[in-house]
């Protein structure tokens, strides 16, 4: 069962991830891309590593944005799963 991190956990761990932050108690970024095709092209590379590892965003895209918000419900909270899926987006993001 994967666990939900504290609060202060959550804080400190915001610190390594530059551009997200928590918002209705999950871990959000947007991402803002050249055109739709770069960020519909940068939703598909994170569907693929969300579906590997089983763990899947909430997403929002219009054209060339795309909100995400990430949280682990099995966990009812953020938790580890969370914290790895987001630097990986921003490693799939130019
Ligand atoms: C049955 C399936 O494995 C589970 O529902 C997975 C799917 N993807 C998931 N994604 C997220 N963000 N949290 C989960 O708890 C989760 N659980």
């Amino acid at each position: 069962m994967v666990e939900k991190l504290s609060d202060t956990d959550i804080h400190a761990r915001l610190r390594d991830l530059p551009g997200w932050s928590l918002q209705d108690g999950k871990l959000t970024r947007e991402f803002h891309f050249a055109n739709f095709v770069d960020a519909f092209g940068f939703m598909t590379r994170a569907a693929m590593v969300a579906e590997k590892s089983n763990h899947h965003p909430e997403w929002f895209n219009v054209y060339n944005k795309v909100k995400v918000q990430l949280t682990t419900h099995e966990a009812k909270g953020i938790s580890e799963r969370d914290f790895a899926l987001a630097a990986t987006m921003d490693e799939l993001a130019p």
